[in-house]
């Protein structure tokens, strides 16, 4: 049944009303999602928001995020939860003890040799060295790790935690700009309690750090959606990129090209997403919401709107599984807010005004100062027949998941 939900996803089924006709954004029907039923759960404290704040490629986004869903009056409907620093112990789940030390080092500020050392952790360039990594680190694991007790402990069925999704990150080294992997550290503890995780990497970019340190094991299925060309950051993440051994297609890639907009994404991803449901039967989802793909971004990429990303959500809650919304990339700070403050409306039925409420950052969202953001005009390099072609292979891969028996999960 899951195919018509499809139709129900396809895009003529939503319309966000333009702002000049309409005093609120359009969100689909209230009864369409399940939060009407569920708790949602917030992941926030002062100290996660002040130290993401700090990081240098994304000063205050986590503060311009936060403020949005305020000035939106959105923490009523929610249950708001103070995460716990993740510790050593926590950490170690994935990475290496090396790593974790040298992150703790570069907090003692009298050691300056650091910097030779830095490069064979990732560290300098795109992932800078700071005295406050280690004390971000221990955060950004710890509110994904609450997330994922949250809702092993069934205490909740929706935690939305915007201040995750550092999809990048390795063992034993940070990359492109993720220092440490909170998204593997909350599925590792999810794997606890439930068989199978989907993992759903939305982002502009590959989610490799997730894929990786799952893509030899079935227990977790990754499908990640990303711009796929020569030079473009992470470069892994090609549609013949399955997995390996036990894992051998469960790990689904759907390379993109430049220009994607909401009409091509929506139905591609979302039968794709149907397809992995039906196959594999998850019972958690994970789904990294990662803003850098929407238009207006710095990455000038592809050019979404923020209802894209909501339509692939919708299908996600549509299924009532246990889940929990990460974000992850954006550079456009206001456009980010603006996305994550609407998918936090979508995802609680609340319908939003077209208007920017009067809030710290207003300044930011001009000079339209509205929620809807307005697709671009760049050429789209992803022909029909190049999304036919991924369409048909992906899918063929995805043919091969075969239904498994329940098996003991890890103690
Ligand atoms: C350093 C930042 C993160 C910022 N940035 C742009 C944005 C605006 C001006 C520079 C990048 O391309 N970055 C990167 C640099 C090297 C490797 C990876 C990334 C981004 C990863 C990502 O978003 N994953 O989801
Ligand atoms: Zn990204």
């Amino acid at each position: 049944d899951s195919a018509n939900k499809i139709d129900r996803y396809s895009v003529s089924n939503f319309t966000s009303k333009n702002c000049l006709t309409e005093s609120t954004a359009v969100v689909p029907d209230t009864r369409e999602t399940t939060a009407g039923k569920f708790t949602v759960c917030y992941i926030y404290s002062p100290d996660l928001i002040e130290r993401c704040d700090e990081l240098h490629k994304i000063p205050m986004r986590a503060s311009m995020v936060h403020s949005l869903i305020e000035a939106y009056g959105l923490l009523r409907h929610m249950q708001v939860i103070s995460p716990t620093k993740a510790t050593l112990e926590d950490m170690k789940q994935f990475h290496s003890e090396d790593y974790l030390n040298f992150l703790g080092k570069i907090a003692d500020e009298d050691d300056d040799n650091v910097d030779e050392e830095a490069h064979q952790y990732g560290l300098g360039y795109d992932c800078p060295v700071y005295k406050g990594v280690y004390n971000l680190a221990c955060l950004v694991s710890g509110a994904t790790l609450k997330a994922a007790d949250l809702l092993i402990s069934l205490q909740a069925r929706i935690i939305i935690n915007w201040f995750g999704g550092w999809h990048h990150a390795k063992r034993d080294s940070a990359a492109g700009f993720c220092y440490v992997n909170d998204i593997v550290m909350g599925i590792q503890r999810l794997r606890q309690r439930f068989d199978r995780v989907l993992y759903v990497d939305l982002d502009l970019h590959h989610g490799d750090g997730v894929e990786d340190a799952f893509c030899t094991t079935n227990k977790v299925l990754t499908v990640s959606v990303h711009k796929h060309s020569p030079g473009f950051f992470p470069g892994t993440g090609s549609v013949t990129d399955v997995g390996v051994g036990k894992g051998k297609y469960y790990s689904v890639n759907i390379p993109l090209h430049d220009g994607i907009k909401d009409e091509q994404f929506v139905p591609l991803v979302c039968r794709i997403l149907a397809h992995v449901k039906d196959r594999y039967k998850p019972e958690v989802v994970v789904c990294q919401c990662g803003a850098d793909g929407i238009a207006g971004d710095p990455m000038e990429s592809f050019n979404l709107t923020p209802v894209a990303l909501m339509k692939c959500i919708y299908l996600l809650l549509s299924w009532n599984l246990p889940i929990m919304l990460l974000g992850g990339g954006g550079y456009h700070h206001a456009n980010t807010a603006r996305c994550w403050a609407y998918i936090t409306g979508g995802v609680l039925g609340r319908k939003l005004a077209c208007e920017i409420p009067d809030h710290k950052f207003l300044m930011e969202y001009g000079p339209d100062y509205e929620l809807q953001i307005e697709v671009g005009n760049m050429k789209n390099h992803n022909s029909i027949e190049f999304l036919k072609r991924v369409y048909k292979q992906v899918t063929e891969n995805i043919s091969h998941i075969v239904q498994q028996e329940e098996e003991k999960t890890i103690q």
